[in-house]
């Protein structure tokens, strides 16, 4: 194994081999004790968007506020699901699958389509023309708004499902879904979180089916691995420690270098990362 390789895998904190029920256990009480430490939190906040990662973590989430309330004998603890589409969703059957399976303690809707498509018009009329991809990011940052003003009303925090494989790559929009308060998947790859959702009990279609960040209008539901370059597959192999073709560790490593800005403080005269 590459240096490189080395210090990723250990930057990530991935472990080659993972015991689901523990994993799943360590992270509904790291929720727990969050909420435990600030007395005012009565909960989180997370967009639901029948994909893998989401689904995973609302159904942790919930796992932890039953838990809580359970244990105080009072329901003063809440998940708080959101349904944030743009438009209408193409795979909005997935989400109340997702829905179905969590059951939330309560769900909201925030059509963001008004917000974005006003965005990109107040853009225009400045002389900015965005690109469909630029307004993929919009999208992202659109939600992230929604759910800070959700939580900010209901005393909660927002969860991000950023993990292993997504950071390796910075596949996520800076202050979109990137910008949140807790990260309780943060170590996992895209396959251990399978195995979390297969230990809960999840419908096999929610993670069975291609990742996607569904943003652009011109490519609907393009799977990550298209946009990457890369599969999940390698990308896991890459963060257990494991050999991947050359190609893959090409693509991934440069990723992980363009991205770095991403995941280490901003940038400023008290750092050094950026040099
Ligand atoms: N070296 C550097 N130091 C400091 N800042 C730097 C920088 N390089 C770029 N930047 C800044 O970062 C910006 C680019 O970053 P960003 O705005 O994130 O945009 P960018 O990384 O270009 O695009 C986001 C990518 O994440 C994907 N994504 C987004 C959301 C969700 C998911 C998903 O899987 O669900 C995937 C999306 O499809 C796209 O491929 C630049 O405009 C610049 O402001
Ligand atoms: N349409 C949507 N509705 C609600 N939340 C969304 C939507 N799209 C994205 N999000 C939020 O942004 C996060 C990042 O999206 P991402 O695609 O990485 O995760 P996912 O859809 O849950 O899983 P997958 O990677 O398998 O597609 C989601 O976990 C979710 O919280
Ligand atoms: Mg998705």
């Amino acid at each position: 194994m590459s240096e490189l390789q080395q210090s990723v895998i250990k930057a990530l904190h991935v472990k080659p081999e993972i015991d689901p029920k523990e994993e799943i256990r360590n992270r509904i009480d790291f929720m727990k004790d969050y909420l435990r430490k600030f007395s005012f939190a009565k909960g989180f906040v997370l967009g639901i968007s029948g994909g893998q990662d989401s689904t995973l973590l609302s159904k942790l989430a919930q796992l932890a506020i039953d838990e809580l309330n359970e244990e105080h004998e009072e329901e003063s603890y809440q998940f708080i699901g959101v349904k944030l589409p743009y438009g209408k969703q193409g795979d909005a059957d997935d989400v109340e699958d997702a829905i179905q399976f969590v059951q939330p303690s309560k769900i909201f809707t925030v059509n963001i389509k008004k917000a974005v498509d006003a965005s990109d018009k107040a853009l225009h009329e400045a002389g900015i023309t965005i690109s469909d991809f630029l307004k993929g990011n919009e999208k992202a940052r659109e939600r992230m708004k929604a759910q800070y003003s959700i939580a900010g009303m209901h005393n909660c925090f927002v969860l991000g499902t950023d993990h292993a494989a997504e950071a390796i790559t910075g596949f996520f929009t800076k202050h979109g879904d990137g910008a949140c308060d807790l990260v309780p998947l943060e170590g996992l790859n895209k396959r251990q979180g399978k195995q979390l959702l297969k230990e809960l009990g999840c419908p096999e279609h929610l993670y069975m089916k291609k990742p996607t960040a569904d943003l652009e209008d011109e490519r609907p539901a393009l799977a990550d691995e298209e946009a990457l370059g890369v599969t999940y597959e390698e990308v896991d192999d890459y963060l257990e420690g494991k050999e991947v073709s050359q190609e893959a560790k090409e693509v991934i490593e440069a990723h992980y270098i363009k991205t770095m800005h991403k995941r280490e403080p901003i940038a400023s005269i008290y750092n050094d990362w950026w040099k």
